[in-house]
């Protein structure tokens, strides 16, 4: 390159991208259903881009390559595959005429087929974001098969806007991908850093070509501890980069948002790249001596969060770039992560008091901030009124009503270790055994049932008011017969109510605790086109009255199985809200656990007598550096104890997780003392049951034998197979089968299919095992 472009003193790291009203999530939905083509969902897709683009530029970031080119169609690491052809070997071969990975293939990789498995899925940090996880083996064929991030480019600057091209790095995308099935033991995907190089340098030049000033590559697996080596990743990052500014190329912004890079700095501004981001927010600015190294680099300060939703205290922000500054170095303003971890807009929230809707920043706004910001660096007195204002509505949130509850803080206070304990496990087994009486490997689901146009639609006419909440609870009560009707007509021993009446798992809680508010149109995408709309805990949380008593109640007066109650656990209503940070975390999961704990007296009272606390979030909040996991282990396996340890020694504790790398947190699992858990496992055939034999995990367990997440129906010899490996490596006697995860996102055509095949193959197991024995 001859002359570096300056680079855009405010930018957003990355921005939602489902479209303010989920326009992206309805094209594709309706792509794939056939109600709509190819053209049509690029005409919304394009339409999308360009509306983020005009709304970047009117909140103020109208510098060349300050609007982030972070569309995604469903997936950002899933685009780096399609890019570079990383296809495992199952799909065959999905390139086009044109030697292109197109939009079908793409969905294809995402969705699986009917004979195909799609990829993997796991989650983006410590976010709820999930991401498609490569398959990478010695057979993988690396080479250009799409330009759609150029083509996307040349769209945007067509219509007047440089945008700022983004990509997961190399080292990132290596080191989050799993060795292929074809693999041999012991490979490392990093191992082909060497063949993906090539291709990245060809889209860069590619974009180059197309006028690109600045390209992002971002590298969050940096600031995460691996299991490789940092010797290693230290090697690899400075060929990458190496390797990648060689060329014909746009310049590169290295972005490294969720933490601190530590070791990892040095090699960055060793290489020459043009600017480097850090997480100045989660991470810290760095130390003189690390910042002098950054000479000759721009420094984009990630001072304004992107992943939680408060306002930013921009006075701090403020003190933080002062110390970029005073390094002498040339310092441009960001937030520390992609704002696709928020929703758009505060403003669209006209339902939230004007007080807790001050207190808050969605994606424009920090877009807005980081405007100020920007305008801060260049004359800090253009900002000392923004700055000001900052500063006043935060202490008014301190004195609000709601935030501190005294009767909360002290009924914390008198806590003692007996409150988060239960009787020891034999004890318990003897008890649940008698009062419950299950066949060997009881069959169960996880909870939601299908959630019907009927339900939705039910729901949106009670909030409405179209219809009154008695004529409301009677639809739901009918919808809870016709699900445990069906459960046992295809056998089922543990029943579920469906959970017609949740709109969302932690949401439904959040409406019915005090401390929460939630949103209307604050969705956030999850994967794919599927999104979540996170509550906002903003308070003490107090349980005024039961919540899920009634429901359970009714469900339980319809059959003689045992019906389980279910809640969901305190890390998960933590993690899949915005959470106040004025206080740890650990405190906060404490309350959510004792108002769970009264939940659960009353389900008892009620005659439930087993009760799943689904805690499907405990991996995600783990801290990405090893020296931090201690502690979040410790206050989040306590909550869950606080939550279930009032319970009586003949209930039995249910607990379930979807994910399925469970060996790293294996110990904490056994820590939440949960009587049976159930767990992802199909997707990742079945891996989960090595950890369990190798901790020698002694209580109950239930690796799913059913992928929810994709429209596939499993047959009932596949099921067969999966209980058969699951039988080699754990007891039969703590053995569940039940799917992966809840049946909401799914229709009932395939469910109930795939719940017979399920239900059947549990028979056939136990014929087998019956012979075996006999044998
Ligand atoms: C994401 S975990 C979901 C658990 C919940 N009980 C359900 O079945 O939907
Ligand atoms: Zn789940």
């Amino acid at each position: 390159m001859s002359t570096t472009p300056v680079f855009p003193t405010a930018s957003l790291l990355g921005y939602p991208r489902i479209g303010r009203r989920r326009e992206l999530k309805k094209a594709i939905e309706a792509f794939w259903s056939g109600s709509i083509d190819e053209a049509a969902l690029d005409t919304a897709a394009k339409e999308i881009q360009l509306v983020t683009a005009r709304r970047l530029s009117d909140l103020g970031l109208n510098e060349d390559a300050a609007i982030p080119g972070t569309f995604s169609y469903y997936d950002q690491v899933l685009d780096v595959s399609t890019h570079i052809g990383a296809v495992p070997s199952r799909f065959g071969d999905l390139r086009n005429a044109a030697g292109e990975l197109d939009i079908n293939a793409y969905f294809t990789l995402a969705r699986g087929t009917a004979e195909v498995q799609p990829l993997e899925m796991t989650k983006w940090f410590d976010t709820n974001y999930h991401f498609l996880v490569p398959e990478i083996g010695p057979e993988t064929n690396f080479s250009l098969t799409s330009k759609r991030i150029v083509e996307q480019f040349e769209f945007a600057k067509a219509n007047g806007f440089v945008t700022r091209p983004y990509l997961v790095g190399p080292v990132t995308y290596l080191l989050l991908s799993k060795a292929s099935l074809d693999a041999p033991a012991g490979f490392s995907p990093l191992s082909r850093l060497e063949d993906i190089l090539p291709v990245y340098a060809e889209l860069l030049a590619a974009l180059a070509a197309a006028g690109a000033t600045w390209v992002q590559l971002d590298e969050p697996a940096l600031v995460a501890d691996q299991q490789v080596d940092v010797a290693v990743i230290q090697n690899a990052v400075a060929r990458s980069y190496e390797v990648l500014t060689a060329g014909k190329r746009p310049a590169i912004l290295v972005s490294t948002p969720f933490g601190a890079l530590n070791e990892l700095l040095p090699t960055l501004a060793a290489s020459s790249i043009d600017a480097l981001h850090v997480d100045a927010f989660k991470g810290a600015v760095p130390s003189a001596d690390e910042l002098a190294l950054l000479a000759g680099k721009t420094v984009v300060a990630g001072v304004v969060d992107g992943h939680n939703i408060w306002r930013n205290d921009l006075a701090a922000s403020a003190a933080r770039l002062d110390a970029f500054k005073a390094a002498g170095l040339s310092v441009a303003v960001s937030t520390s992560t992609s704002t696709q971890h928020v929703p758009y807009d505060v403003e669209q929230e006209s339902q939230l008091s004007p007080q807790l809707r001050s207190w808050l920043a969605f994606a424009d706004q920090k877009a807005a901030e980081v405007v100020t910001l920007a305008a801060y660096l260049a004359d800090p007195a253009s900002a000392a009124h923004a700055i000001a204002e900052a500063t006043a509505v935060i202490a008014s949130r301190a004195a609000a009503p709601g935030v501190n509850r005294p009767a909360v803080r002290a009924r914390l206070a008198a806590l003692t270790t007996a409150d988060f304990n239960r009787s020891a496990y034999e004890v318990r087994e003897a008890a649940q055994e008698e009062a419950l009486a299950l066949p060997p490997l009881p069959t169960t689901t996880i909870g939601s049932f299908p959630q019907t146009s009927e339900i939705r639609s039910a729901r949106a006419r009670a909030n409405k008011g179209t219809i009154t909440g008695a004529e409301y609870g009677q639809l739901m009560k009918a919808e809870i017969k016709r699900v445990v009707d069906l459960q046992e007509d295809i056998g089922f021993d543990v029943l579920v109510h469906g959970e017609p009446e949740r709109n969302d798992m932690v949401q439904y809680f959040a409406e019915n605790l005090e401390g929460f508010s939630v949103t209307v149109h604050g969705w956030v995408q999850s994967y794919g086109s599927r999104c979540t709309r996170p509550s906002i805990l903003w308070g003490d949380v107090t349980r005024e009255a039961p919540i899920t008593v009634e429901w359970a109640r009714y469900a339980q007066s319809l059959t003689d199985k045992p019906m389980k109650g279910m809640l969901t656990g305190p890390v998960t209503i933590l993690a899949w809200s915005f959470v106040r940070d004025d206080q740890p975390l650990g405190e906060t999961a404490n309350q959510v656990g004792l108002a769970l704990r009264d939940e659960i007296a009353d389900l008892e009272a009620a005659g439930i007598k087993i009760i799943q606390v689904d805690e499907p979030a405990l991996r995600e909040l783990l801290p990405l550096r090893h020296a931090d996991q201690a502690s979040y282990l410790d206050w989040s396996v306590n909550s869950f104890r606080l939550a279930t340890a009032g319970a009586g020694d003949a209930t039995s504790i249910h607990t379930h997780l979807c994910y399925s790398e469970f060996g790293v947190i294996i110990d904490a699992i056994d820590g939440l003392d949960a009587d049976v858990t159930s767990i992802e496992a199909a997707r990742s055939r079945m891996e989960v049951v090595n950890d369990l034999e190798t901790h020698g995990f002694g209580r109950g367990v239930g690796p799913g034998v059913y992928d929810i997440h994709s429209p596939r129906v499993p047959g009932q010899g596949e099921v067969t197979e999966l209980l058969g490996t699951a039988v080699k490596h754990v007891p039969v006697r703590q053995l569940w089968v039940n799917p992966d995860c809840g049946l909401k996102t799914r229709g009932y055509a395939e469910t109930e299919k795939s719940l017979r095949n399920l239900v059947n193959a549990t028979k056939e197991v136990r014929a087998q095992l019956l012979t075996s024995s006999v044998d």
